[in-house]
């Protein structure tokens, strides 16, 4: 039994949760489940990384006590960064990581998260002197000490001793370490460590690299005004044609510009943009990298040539320098390094896994083929295909379908529908209150109410940012002359029919822009316990709907991290075993001739 530990941040909730591998199937418990708040800082929402860092290490923490924990990989939401400042600025950015190809290429289990030409440190004696073995004696050195030797032997090792300690350490005695080095303690260490080994060990040592401020959040309405900037200043078509990403309010590049524009001394202080799954593989490890299908959400990612967009970054004003190595799902990007782990964590790595949570999601779709249209449904509901190709067109750009990258290959050429977040928001506003109702009693009062009486645009931009969600839908209703829903039951009518909708045109518009034909919607993600929803995507869109994992995101993130270890052989063996592992629900269309009718009702005004 193989266990690892996948951590799924959402939007609305993140969760850690263990997942064992029995050799058939990934059995998923949730460790604990945590709300994902904003914070307000000088005005502005931002995301509270720090609360959700303490989540995090006391699931994994409690995780340690009683099991023994392989790996643990982060996948998030898409389009948001944090930025990164080192201490005192050693860091070597750009270089990139030559063993990282050729592991990739020769399918070996790459290992990331050094700039070094090769990790001289880990392995090496002395540097410079070509003698590669490694030195027992000394790991076992590190099995044998206390931690408060380790702590006083700090200024007495070799380079290599260091390294091989360095694994040993926590991150306290890391910086303990690090503080000497930059009191020149240890400055004969530096006379026998090559730059390159330099940074590597400041790295290691955990510079202190702090966020230059906690990262702001696609709802920000500065990002908004920012993206209108942008669209008066340079269009849609330079931002669209340097990357095949959709041209959408909420990416990332919107507030990078606004704050090369309003606050370049932000900037100035910056050395690394990290998405944000890869800020906590960077609280976890210490690495400085992001993963693909992260990197693909950015706004800044040439999806074709496959490396960040740096003549678009370069257009806009924002430094390319800031944009880290970029590693493929499934790279080991080092060792555990949390305080006083738990026994269960004395030797787990830290992988990265699919790390956005949509390319999480699909990898727990068995046997997904371009003949399937896929929802990941959350917060967000992203509908789309798996191509092996990005689809990037004049057409493609005009239904603002976004390509994005995916786990071992192929593209999800996909479009961002406002989803459960409507729902989300609407139960919000009734706890609010003072009704306290849950998602599944919602359900089951929308299935009680005539279907289609009225709907609303769920991507119109009405409705992306929070506040009195019920109110603005009846607005809509209103203003669009249709009957006006009163009633929780009837408001969360109109949210499931309209999303319903929205999926329908997906399929129709992927259809016409990729040439393939949607045979069949397959989804995951915590939307599948609305069975009412499900119904309704089956009738409106006129196709089978087969419901899979609800924690499909963290069973995508997890089948990752087991291959990455070589406990799965890849995509084929992963589709075998999420499949055992998450039985499926089915729906058949029903009353298509209605759907059809109100869709026409409805797309005609
Ligand atoms: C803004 C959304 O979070 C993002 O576009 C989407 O891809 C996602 O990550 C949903 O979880």
């Amino acid at each position: 039994m193989t266990g690892v530990a996948a951590i799924d941040l959402g939007a609305e909730s993140g969760r850690v949760t263990h997942a064992r591998f029995d050799g058939r199937r990934i059995e998923i418990d949730v460790v604990n489940r945590f709300a994902n708040r904003t914070i307000d800082v000088a005005g502005r929402p931002r995301w509270d990384i720090e609360a959700l860092w303490s989540d995090i290490r006391s699931g994994l923490l409690e995780l340690g006590t009683r099991a023994e924990v392989a790996s643990v990989g982060v996948d998030s939401w898409g389009v948001d960064y944090g930025l990164l400042r080192a201490g005192d600025g050693a860091l070597a950015p750009g270089s990139r990581l030559p063993q990282v190809e050729r592991a990739a290429a020769g399918g070996r289990r790459p290992r990331a998260g050094m700039h070094a030409a090769d990790d001289p440190l880990r392995r090496t004696g002395r540097p410079g002197t070509g003698d590669r073995s490694p030195r027992p004696e000394l790991s076992a050195l590190g099995d044998r000490l206390s931690r408060a030797e380790i702590t006083a032997l700090g200024d007495r090792l070799t380079p290599a001793e260091m390294s091989a300690l360095s694994d040993r350490l926590t991150r306290a005695e890391m910086s303990a370490l690090g503080e000497r080095l930059a009191r020149g303690e240890m400055s004969a260490l530096g006379e026998r460590l090559t730059p390159a080994e330099m940074s590597v060990l400041g790295e290691r040592l955990g510079r202190g690299e702090v966020l230059v401020e906690a990262p702001p959040t696609y709802r920000d309405p500065l990002r908004h005004t920012a993206f209108e900037a942008a669209m008066r200043e340079w269009g849609p078509d330079l931002f669209y044609r340097a990357t095949g990403a959709q041209v959408h309010e909420i990416n990332g590049v919107y507030s990078l510009i606004h704050d090369v524009r309003v606050r370049p001394e932000l900037l100035d202080r910056a050395e690394r943009l990290l998405m944000i799954p890869d800020l906590f593989h960077h609280r976890l490890s210490g690495s400085l990298v992001t993963e693909y299908t992260a990197a693909t959400t950015s706004g800044l990612f040439d999806i074709a040539r496959g490396t960040w967009a740096t003549a678009l970054a370069e257009r806009v004003g924002i430094p390319a320098h800031l944009f880290p190595e970029v590693v493929p799902a499934g790279t080991d990007v080092g060792p555990l390094l949390l305080d006083s782990p738990t026994a269960g964590l004395g030797r787990t790595r830290v992988t990265a896994p699919a790390a956005h949570d949509t390319a999480s999601a699909i990898v727990a779709i068995p046997d997904l083929d371009s003949s399937t249209m896929f929802i990941s449904s959350g917060t967000w509901s992203l509908a789309g295909v798996l191509l092996d190709r990005p689809v990037i067109s004049a057409a493609a750009q005009r239904a603002n379908l976004t390509n994005e990258g995916s786990y071992a290959g192929g593209v999800r050429v996909l479009r961002d529908i406002a989803g459960l977040w409507l729902l989300q928001e609407c139960r919000r506003q009734w706890i609010a209150e003072g009704t306290e109702i849950g998602y599944a009693e919602l359900a089951e009062l929308a299935g009680r109410e005539q279907p289609l009486r009225a709907c609303v645009d769920v991507d119109s931009g009405e409705f992306l940012a929070s506040g009195d969600m019920p109110a603005r839908i009846r607005a809509a209703c209103a203003r669009n002359g249709m009957p006006v829903p009163e009633t929780i039951g009837q408001v969360t009518r109109v949210v499931v029919d309209s999303l319903a909708l929205a999926y329908r045109r997906t399929v129709r518009d992927i259809e016409a822009v990729t040439g393939t034909t949607i045979k069949a919607v397959a989804v995951v993600g915590g939307g599948v316990a609305n069975r009412v929803l499900q119904q309704a995507t089956a009738s409106a869109t006129g196709r089978p709907v087969t419901c899979w994992a609800a924690e499909g995101t963290a069973l995508g993130n997890a089948a990752v991290q087991l291959a990455s270890l070589g406990e799965l052989a890849g995509p084929g063996e992963i589709s075998r075993v999420v499949e055992a592992s998450s039985p499926p629900t089915r729906y058949e269309p029903i009353d298509t001739a209605a759907w059809e009718e109100a869709a026409h009702r409805h797309d005609s005004r």
